[in-house]
């Protein structure tokens, strides 16, 4: 469930009362994420989400993330667009949490993502790629290779206790990703968590894009690798060939990747499959008493990379020269 912070009536109709959006027909908190505390708000003008920042979101990202939302929204990228109050902000504070609200995007996100909705994921990442060329504000990724070793640090010795020798597997394939990470790719804003949960569909029509709060400045090329990895393994681990040429081909329809991209995408496929295990495993670990988040499975993850390990070239994820 994601919703951490109660919000009394009392307290919304204040807080709504600085947007020209109407009053308050209707409130509901929403389960689905983890991160936010998120509502589906009813006003007289319409359905809105309301998102109150919780403690993990740094405060001081929040112009990035919701200054990033705004630019691709003018920029004909359908995503949630943060709506301004009658001063001109948009970013308040509300139950003592820094809130804001966006507009509502229609569909549904894809449990069995086809080939043409792997398409369309491409095609809308090479987009967004283009769209967030000129965004002014930058924001590292401190959940590329420099924050891993923490990451496994963080985990330490227990990670044998979820498999055996996950410890000296991962640590193997952290030090091989050390000394090859590649340096020099095209740069950009990349969206960083373009899971299925993260796009909606109506049909098999992409209607949007959702949850920049992972967004950064990092290699463009690193972005299909992370959607590579959520698109195009199936259930029984295995890699979708037909997906992943599906993703491919949507994205390359948009911008065409560069032969020092195409080079790097098994390494970067590695690394974005263990940034998933880690976060993954130490959340795994630490999941506090009484939660009610399932955590997910960093064996997923485990297993992709091990399939990464053993790809040698582009044309194993489906590009087709
Ligand atoms: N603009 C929107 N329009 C419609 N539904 C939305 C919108 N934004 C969020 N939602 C709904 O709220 C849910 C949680 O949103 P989101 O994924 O941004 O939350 P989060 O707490 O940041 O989650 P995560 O754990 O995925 O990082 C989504 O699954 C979706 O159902
Ligand atoms: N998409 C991430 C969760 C962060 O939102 C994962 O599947 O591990």
């Amino acid at each position: 469930m994601a919703v951490y912070t109660d919000v009394s009536d009392e307290e919304l109709a204040a807080f709504v009362a600085g947007y020209d959006i109407g009053q308050v027909l209707s409130v509901k908190g929403i389960a689905e994420g983890v991160e936010n505390s998120n509502f589906l708000l009813h006003t007289e003008r319409g359905f809105y989400i309301l998102t109150l920042y919780e403690k993990r979101v740094r405060q001081d990202d929040l112009p990035f993330f919701i200054g990033l939302m705004d630019h691709l929204a003018r920029r004909g990228i359908i995503c949630p667009e943060p709506v301004r109050m009658t001063s001109g902000e948009t970013l308040g504070r509300l139950a003592g949490r820094p809130a804001a609200i966006v507009t509502f995007l229609d569909g549904i996100w894809v449990k069995r993502p086809t080939a043409t909705h792997c398409r369309g994921v491409g095609s809308a990442l090479a987009a967004f790629h283009k769209a967030g060329a000129d965004f002014p504000i930058q924001r590292p990724n401190n959940l590329s290779l420099s924050g891993w070793r923490p990451l496994f640090e963080q985990a330490g010795d227990a990670a044998d206790r979820v498999a055996a020798g996950l410890t000296d597997r991962t640590a193997t394939a952290l030090a091989e990703l050390e000394r090859d990470w590649p340096t020099g790719l095209p740069q950009g804003v990349i969206h960083a968590d373009l899971f299925p949960d993260n796009v909606f569909f109506i049909g098999t029509k992409l209607s949007g894009l959702i949850d920049f709060y992972f967004a950064c400045n990092d290699a463009l090329a690193y972005d299909l690798a992370i959607c590579l990895n959520a698109w195009c393994f199936e259930a029984d681990g295995a890699f979708n060939l037909t997906k992943g040429q599906a993703l491919i081909d949507g994205y390359e329809a948009q911008r065409t990747l560069t032969p020092a991209e195409v080079a790097a995408l098994p390494i970067l496929c590695r690394g974005s499959a263990l940034r998933f295990m880690l976060t993954r495993l130490v959340d795994w670990l630490n999941v506090p008493p009484g939660a009610l988040v399932k955590p997910k499975d960093p064996l997923e993850y485990d297993r992709k990379l091990a399939f990464h390990r053993r790809v040698s070239d582009a044309r194993d994820y489906g590009l087709r020269r």
